[in-house]
């Protein structure tokens, strides 16, 4: 592996489709060692745009769009980081020989589709899963309901951080389900797959690591989701050593078959001993920010590491949580303080992602700290998170 100097005509460049808080730290390690990065996402000033070489406002469900800025950008690598992008778009650049796509366009085109995933990993892995439907219209979802029980999950195929997705308890509210999959996920009007309710002990990723050298896996993290996103994690979680290799033969054979170089999160129910596949992301996941103080080389440094075909070491170094900061109604240019408080508390440390604008409930910052185990690094990193107050600006 050779690398170039940055906007150079040698330069080693990564274009990144989606800008967000999980873009941005990928992106400070690629200019920490020196890769030309290019970010792109459907608004101005996303987090990872603050820290990238160039920036890209694209509409990136539109397959044409996202080809004809790969011809004139010309990246050796394409790093998708957000479950809104034309996947049949990094099938072409792939087949063109025009970038690596990361981990791989089927990789990425199996999972930003939750209906490709889940018959991958349940109908042809045969990993154990919840029980589930895919519905396309309201009367689907009602037959598909009413043979799975309730309560009942119901997800857009294509959506992330819970947007969409409810948890219904009755067959009266199912209309309000399915209008809610059809407005409020990544991108409107979509197949949903409808799934049995696990009622686990409790859940982690496994953060699974693809480089040139084999596959390795991080300590197991645990985490809290509210409405189907996350606001609380930590690592390591405690789990049975039984557990964890299941999980991990589970996240060994999904990502050998997804193949590529790269992080995948992948997420798993854990009832007693049982172990259940859920999901999984082909690149850094949200609840993995808490890897930026409990690894040294956290699972962005991994991402891109596994990217360039380098070494990769996912040892874990110390317990450590992260706590989430959202805002709501917030609009241009919210103001933060409390930092003072936040960063009092011991190991401590934060994340503001510099998102421009908050209406709807938006992660804006996370809280980060260690500790001598994670039930008081959980501790330290709410406090972290609670100290920060945040207010529209004047
Ligand atoms: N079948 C289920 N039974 C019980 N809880 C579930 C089920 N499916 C999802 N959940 C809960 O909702 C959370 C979010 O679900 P899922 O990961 O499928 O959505 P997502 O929108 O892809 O979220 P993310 O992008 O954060 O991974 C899960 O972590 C879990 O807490
Ligand atoms: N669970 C997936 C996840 O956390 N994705 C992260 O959220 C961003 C979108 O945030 P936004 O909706 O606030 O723009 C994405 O770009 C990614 O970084
Ligand atoms: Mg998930």
């Amino acid at each position: 592996m050779i690398l170039g100097t940055p906007l150079s005509a040698s330069a080693t460049r990564l274009l990144m489709l989606g800008a967000g808080e999980l873009g941005k730290e990928v992106l400070i390690a690629a200019q920490r060692l020196g890769v030309e990065t290019v970010a792109v996402d459907r608004y101005a000033d996303a987090p990872a745009m603050q820290v990238a070489h160039r920036s890209h406002v694209l509409d990136m469900t539109d397959p044409e769009a996202i080809l004809a800025l790969v011809k004139r950008e010309r990246p050796h690598f394409v790093v998708p980081e957000i479950e809104a992008i034309a996947t049949s778009a990094l099938a072409e650049i792939e087949a063109l020989g025009l970038a690596t796509v990361v981990p791989s366009a089927r990789a990425v085109q199996l999972t930003m589709d939750r209906e490709g995933i889940r018959r991958l990993a349940a109908e042809e892995l045969g990993l154990p899963t919840s029980p589930y439907r895919f519905a396309g219209t309201l009367a689907e979802l009602e037959a598909a309901a009413a043979m799975l029980g309730f309560p009942c999950v119901i997800k857009p195929v294509m959506s992330s951080s819970g947007k969409g997705q409810s948890v219904v308890r009755g067959a009266a509210e199912l209309a309000l389900a399915w209008q809610e999959a059809q407005t409020a996920g990544r991108v409107g009007g979509q197949r949903i797959i409808v799934e049995g309710f696990v009622d686990f002990d409790f859940e982690i990723t496994l953060l699974t690591v693809r480089s040139a050298f084999g596959t390795t896996f991080c300590a197991p993290i645990g985490h809290r989701q509210e409405a189907g996103d996350y606001v609380e994690s930590w690592q390591p979680q405690p789990m049975s050593e039984a557990a964890l290799q299941q999980a991990e033969k589970m996240a060994q054979l999904v990502t050998s078959n997804l193949g590529g170089w790269g992080l995948y999160g992948v997420e798993f129910f854990v009832r007693g001993e049982e172990v259940i596949f859920s999901e999984l992301s082909p690149r850094p996941h949200d609840t993995g920010l808490v890897t930026l103080a409990s690894q040294r080389q956290s699972e962005f440094d991994l991402h891109l590491r596994a990217i360039l075909g380098l070494p990769v070491d996912p040892g874990f170094r110390r317990p450590a949580a992260s706590a989430v900061i959202r805002g709501k109604d917030l609009g241009w240019g919210p103001v933060y303080s409390g930092l003072e408080e936040a960063l009092a508390v011991p190991e401590s440390d934060l994340r503001f992602f510099g998102k421009p604008t908050v209406s709807k409930l938006r992660r804006l910052g996370v809280g980060i700290a260690c500790a001598d185990d994670v039930e008081e690094a959980r501790r330290r990193a709410r406090r972290v998170a609670e100290a920060i107050k945040i207010r529209p600006a004047s």
